[in-house]
């Protein structure tokens, strides 16, 4: 028996808030590894995801890099997420754009069609949601699109079903140079656990406070040890920029930030694999937008 080639490369995916991109990525990597959310701009942190496949001749590792929705920035918090997603996408061996054919407004994809168009990689335009789109405008955009940008290839996907993926996936993985893995075969993120428990807990917090939630919070890791009897135990805080916002976090008699603790807690538990104890503050902090620690924390670059 002859032995399978190894390809490794890394994949960036681009594409405007809420287009799917952590959707997509857990589905290729086949387990959760970025938070989703029906709100836009969830994605913070510069999260990987690792996938593996596997054709006749060859074993592929592709690393995803899961870049933040691109949008024009203003604060210096949106900034750095704009700073943090071109980084992303500085190395790649393929780009792969993904569009919400329903959602997305055409005129809003100009700035990133634009930066995408002399990009030297392999670009590969992948349309998501065909589970709720209609076909004729998907193949209208497709061809507006392709016109210009020099896709290499198109595909039509729902990230969320998982229907076309594995084609996708197949395209992805033959775009892939020859090399060695970069990781082992069972890591499937490259984002600290500690990271990600501050994540998990985010997307709880925007899931359970929906349009109530301030958009200028934050959850910082405080203290993350293994028990002697191997759990874990985990202290986070929830920052917040205004005390009137506390009550809101709070809930009645507590009931909301147990609710949230307790959601994170199970997500994590089953991440994790092992019993997780999880404690959350909440901390008022004017200026959190505006400290260091508290972005190098959170996994983001300090940039002016
Ligand atoms: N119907 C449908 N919904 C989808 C599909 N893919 C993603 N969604 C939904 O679209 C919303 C946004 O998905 P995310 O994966 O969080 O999007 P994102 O691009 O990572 O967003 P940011 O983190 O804001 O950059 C979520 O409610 C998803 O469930 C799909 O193929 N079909």
């Amino acid at each position: 028996m002859t032995e399978k080639i190894s390809k490794c490369g890394v994949v960036a995916v681009l594409g405007a808030p809420n287009a799917g991109k952590s959707t997509l990525v857990n589905q290729l990597v086949g387990q959760k590894v970025a938070i989703t959310s029906a709100k836009a701009q969830t994605t913070r942190a510069r999260m990987l995801g690792i996938a593996l496949h596997e054709s006749d001749d060859a074993k592929t590792q592709m690393i995803l890099v899961d870049t933040p929705g691109i949008f024009a920035p203003r604060r210096r918090l949106d900034r750095a997420m704009v700073s943090a997603a071109w980084e992303g996408a500085e190395s790649a061996d393929a780009v792969l754009l993904l569009v919400d054919p329903v959602k997305q407004r055409r005129h809003e994809l100009e700035p990133l069609l634009e930066s995408l168009k002399d990009r030297p990689e392999r670009k590969i335009l992948v349309l998501n949601k065909v589970d709720v789109a209609k076909k004729e405008p998907l193949l209208a955009l497709a061809q507006d699109l392709s016109q210009k940008v020099d896709f290499a290839e198109i595909y039509f996907v729902s990230a969320l079903t998982g229907d076309g993926v594995p084609e996708m996936k197949n395209a992805l993985a033959a775009l892939m140079p020859e090399g060695v893995w970069h990781y082992p075969e069972d890591q499937v993120s490259d984002a600290s656990e500690r990271l990600l428990a501050t994540e998990i807990t985010r997307e709880q917090l925007y899931q359970q406070l929906h349009e109530e939630l301030p958009y200028d919070s934050a959850v910082r890791p405080e203290q993350y040890k293994q028990r002697p009897d191997g759990s874990l135990e985990i202290h986070q805080q929830i920052v917040i920029a205004r005390e009137s916002q506390r009550p809101i976090v709070l809930g009645k008699g507590g009931s909301r930030i147990k609710a949230i603790g307790e959601a994170a807690r199970k997500d994590l538990s089953e991440i994790l694999g092992v019993t997780v104890h999880l404690f959350l503050h909440v901390k008022v902090d004017e200026k959190w937008a505006e400290n260091k620690e508290v972005f190098e924390e959170i996994g983001l670059d300090w940039v002016r």
